[in-house]
């Protein structure tokens, strides 16, 4: 039996539309993760992969549907889902150690001073922000101030943590130095993850999954990619392993050219049972559902 630690059930997301009409953004979306999994979501502009996100943070609701975590189901926003944005959302009047003691303490409302400072420096060193507790979030470079947002986010050990474009505001070297940190730490924690982005090679170092979404509106879950990549992986030779090119160009080829023509090609896509592949040498494999083999009708004929 799967472990469906998140589940999202058939939702849809609807606004009203030009004239009295509705828009649909998506709807039937089906998706499932197992505990400690990391999930990337890539899709063009405008498919729903912020608004996915957003339900799932309890930030929006779905028009349809329902989104499970944990066995329970999603009513409003919650401690046990940290959402780390593009932008940084740090209180500017206080210090690193002030944000993240805020979230510690908000969290946890009995524990005294010294227990939240002990907790929220555990997460600042987790992040590489030792001797930088007392800054401002003004005395800190763009990597830091994401930084600090990892550590709030992470210390208040959430069930899941939802990554909205993390990185996309930052400078290449920087970015690759948090790719790093982030992966190390979600190995290291097994926090379940899932994250958006628009860099392909991001979500291959980073996912164990990867759900492609076709172009709205309208837009489905298309596939889902089984990265075939080893778990130790490093971001700098990744381009090394014999599975990277037929992994990345699978990818690619979705995002150029079968997430617009999707919905002519595949009139038998079933939402609810999504096709995972696993790109690697040769032909991708269909890992479930698994590939129905017809019998042969020669052969039947002749038995
Ligand atoms: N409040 C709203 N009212 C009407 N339409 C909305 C509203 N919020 C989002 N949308 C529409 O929903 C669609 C999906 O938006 P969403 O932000 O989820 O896309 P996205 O895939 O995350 O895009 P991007 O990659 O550009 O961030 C878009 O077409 C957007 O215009």
């Amino acid at each position: 039996m799967t472990d469906k630690f998140i589940s999202i059930e058939g939702i849809a997301r609807r606004y009203p539309g030009a004239g009295g009409g509705t828009t649909t953004v998506f709807e039937d979306f089906w998706l499932s993760m197992t505990r400690g999994e990391f999930g990337c979501v890539i899709g063009h502009s405008g498919c729903g992969k912020t608004t996915v996100l957003n339900i799932l943070a309890g930030l929006d609701e779905p028009s349809e549907g329902t989104v499970i975590v944990d066995g329970q189901g999603i009513e409003g926003t919650s401690l046990d889902r940290a959402v780390i944005f593009q932008s940084h959302a740090l209180l500017p009047w206080r210090t690193v150690l002030g944000n993240v003691g805020y979230a510690v303490s908000s969290k946890w409302r009995k524990w005294d001073r010294a227990r939240v400072r002990a907790h929220a420096q555990k997460f600042i060193d987790l992040v590489g922000l030792t001797g930088s507790e007392h800054k401002h979030p003004s005395e800190l470079s763009g990597g830091m101030k994401q930084r600090v947002g990892i550590a709030r986010a992470l210390s208040i050990t959430p069930k899941i943590m939802l990554m909205d474009e993390p990185f996309s505001a930052l400078d290449a070297l920087t970015r690759g130095t948090l790719q790093d940190e982030v992966r190390r730490i979600c190995l290291e924690t097994g926090q379940t993850t899932f994250m958006i982005t628009h860099d392909v090679d991001e979500a291959i170092f980073l996912a164990d999954k990867i759900f492609l979404m076709t172009n709205g509106p309208g837009a489905v879950l298309a596939e889902i990619v089984e990265n075939p990549l080893p778990k130790e992986r490093g971001r700098i030779d990744l381009h090394r392993h014999p599975y990277y090119y037929a992994l990345r160009n699978h990818i690619v080829d979705f995002l150029v050219s079968r997430s617009k023509s999707f919905a002519a090609e595949v009139t038998d896509h079933d939402p609810r049972h999504v096709p995972t592949v696993r790109p690697g040498v040769g032909e991708p494999v269909i890992v479930s559902p698994p590939r129905v083999v017809e019998p042969n009708p020669a052969q039947s004929v002749a038995r």
